[in-house]
């Protein structure tokens, strides 16, 4: 049976001695692709039949092989036959162009598969989901009628800078004409676009830091003690705003999922009464927050599918222009962990429910914002078209064994009121081990920091960079860190450069060392990283500790962010990972590597 699925028949010896899982991970490493597939599969708990279909009929050749026919074994998938790590890694490492011709056959299954309704894939970090995303994007253009016109597919995700490589990467994968088809946007600018389309009103936009610095000031004049800032703000967004509460009777009836602390009818009208004064205050200085854009960007949008409904069924209306009719045929949304419940209300008012209407890729171990979500009950039912990706093509075994390490004990939702692992999540990658340094004061951290990003430099290593990112990185928890650690490079000479929120200055040198708060590496990699600055106090964040009491639901949302942080960062590398702390080690990482 394995040499019916294309196992290498020497190899067959080899294999009757393997007896447990890291026998058979080392065992793959150094074996042709699709032997290493075959097995891999297999010890997934996939049937012969089921490895048949998905793992070697894809790749097997119609005719019979003629072996000294050259130019026809190129045009074939390859199976690269490698003779130690070294070179299986030299081969992932150099050529990253790869996944754009060869999809891993479960990837390409998902790509090219007809959906009845809204689909999801989830995977750990690395595991290809951008990518199969991407060609889900290409997949959808091609199928769309000739003489199509405009961008009737969107492909979005959370930040600005992830936006802007999708695009690229969509132009090198998919080239312009199927590209101009598709709509790339960061979310929050989708939103502010659908809001400007329709509103004469020109508001400006405050961030969450600005928000909360609002709240805390009209507590402050009202006397108001009762709630924190931080509380009112997520009692808004996430109840109010989210659920798109229209008054106090709905939200005296409404579900407050994941918040904790309970609230009484008389708490409910205090938070209502605050929340209205809020707004008001907001309008007065004429500014509102991202999430009240989302908001009212989804009720335009709901409205225009009402409009769209009723104009499928009266075919006179059809004719009337394009705010009667869907804004998309497709909708392709990534980091889809990270969306408000208004986002998603957004996105569902802007495609027909039909075949093949959302493709969502995302996995919530890497959930950095606040937003948790049922997307059953906001109209996206993905129950049914769920699916995982879980060979990660980024990180090696030991880093991958390791940012594991760091959710142990905490349990992760699946966007829809049940519950997701990382089960079967492993690397066919080999490397060194992660390193964890300890140094008593910040000033020597950032000696280690310089020294390591030095040697690195130094390497004589062929110099490719990742396509998302870069060649070396250092990750740290706070701006004034990050500062610290440009300054400390750019006096030794190296030529560092800050990940903004649009990602790193394009001006910068291929070889530049990018410098970056946590929050910014969402999506993103390198071949060396240092995750610097981990210790407690900052690891989780310092002022955790002053509400654990207080406030222990908050304590326990926040705590999970910052372990997800983390848990992002570390998961960016790609061949080496340094993790360096002064003072005490963040509680989240393992006492022993
Ligand atoms: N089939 C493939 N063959 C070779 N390389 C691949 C393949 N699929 C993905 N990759 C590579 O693996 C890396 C990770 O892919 P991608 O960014 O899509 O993963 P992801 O699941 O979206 O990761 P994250 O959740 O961490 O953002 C990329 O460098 C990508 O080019």
């Amino acid at each position: 049976m394995l040499l019916q699925l294309g196992v290498a028949e020497p190899l067959l010896p080899s294999i009757r001695k393997l007896t447990t899982e890291d026998q058979l991970l080392q065992f793959v490493d150094c074996v042709p692709q699709l032997t290493s597939d075959v097995l891999m599969a297999l010890h997934d708990g996939k049937t012969v039949d089921e490895v048949m279909e998905i793992v070697t009929a894809p790749v097997a050749a119609p005719e019979p092989v003629d072996t000294t026919d050259y130019a026809a074994a190129v045009a074939r998938p390859s199976t690269p036959v490698t003779s130690d790590d070294e070179a299986l890694r030299a081969i992932l490492a150099e050529s990253f162009a790869r996944w754009q011709v060869f999809l891993h056959p479960t990837q390409r299954k998902l790509a090219d598969n007809t959906y009845n309704g809204p689909a999801r894939i989830s995977g750990g970090p690395g595991t290809g989901k951008t990518i199969v995303a991407l060609h889900r994007a290409l997949h959808l253009a091609i199928d769309l009628p000739a003489g199509t016109t405009g961008r009737p597919i969107l492909l979005t995700t959370f930040n600005r800078n992830l936006a802007a490589d999708l695009r690229t990467r969509l132009l090198e994968l998919a080239g312009p004409e199927h590209t101009a088809r598709v709509e790339i946007v960061n979310i929050d600018s989708l939103a502010a676009r659908v809001v400007s389309d329709a509103d004469d009103s020109r508001r400006s936009t405050i961030g969450q830091e600005a928000e909360i610095r609002e709240w805390k000031a009209m507590l402050l004049e009202l006397g108001e003690t009762r709630f924190s800032a931080e509380f009112l703000a997520a009692e808004w967004s996430q109840v109010i705003l989210g659920q798109v509460l229209g008054s106090r009777a709905d939200y005296f009836r409404a579900r407050r999922p994941g918040r904790g602390r309970q609230l009484t009818r008389q708490d409910r009208d205090v938070v209502w009464q605050l929340t209205e004064r809020f707004t008001k205050r907001l309008a007065d200085q004429n500014v509102w927050t991202w999430q009240q854009v989302a908001e009212r960007a989804a009720e335009l949008e709901i409205a225009r599918a009402d409009r769209a409904t009723a104009a499928s069924s009266d075919s006179a209306t059809e004719q009337s222009g394009p705010g009667t009719r869907y804004r998309y045929q497709h909708v392709i949304v990534d980091e889809a962990q990270d969306l408000s419940p208004a986002h998603w209300k957004l996105l569902r008012a802007m495609v027909a429910p039909s075949v093949n209407d959302m493709f969502l890729v995302g996995d919530t171990h890497q959930r950095i914002y606040d937003n948790v979500v049922s997307l059953g009950s906001l109209g996206v039912n993905i129950r049914g078209r769920s699916h995982k990706l879980t060979l990660s093509y980024r990180t090696t075994r030991q880093i991958l064994k390791l940012a594991l390490q760091l959710l142990h004990g905490e349990s992760y939702d699946n966007l829809d009121d049940g519950t997701e692992d990382l089960a079967g999540y492993r690397s066919l990658l080999s490397g060194g081990e992660p390193e964890l340094v300890p140094h008593v004061t910040w000033d020597d951290e950032q000696r280690t920091i310089s020294a390591q990003v030095r040697a690195w430099l130094g390497d004589a290593q062929p110099g490719a960079v990742t396509q998302t990112g870069g060649r070396i990185a250092v990750c740290v928890p706070t701006r004034a860190l990050a500062a610290d650690v440009l300054a400390t490079l750019t006096a030794d000479g190296v030529e560092a450069v800050e990940i903004g929120s649009d990602g790193p200055a394009a001006s910068a040198g291929a070889n530049a060392v990018h410098v970056g708060t946590m929050h910014r590496f969402k999506g993103l990699e390198y071949r060396q990283l240092i995750i610097a600055a981990a210790s407690q106090g900052y690891i989780p964040r310092g002022f955790l500790d002053r509400i654990q009491d207080t406030d222990p639901h908050r304590y326990d949302r926040e705590r999970k962010k910052d372990r997800s942080l983390l848990f992002v960062a570390a998961t960016r590398a790609r061949d080496a990972l340094v993790i360096t702390y002064h003072g005490n080690a963040s509680p989240f990482l393992p006492t022993q590597l």
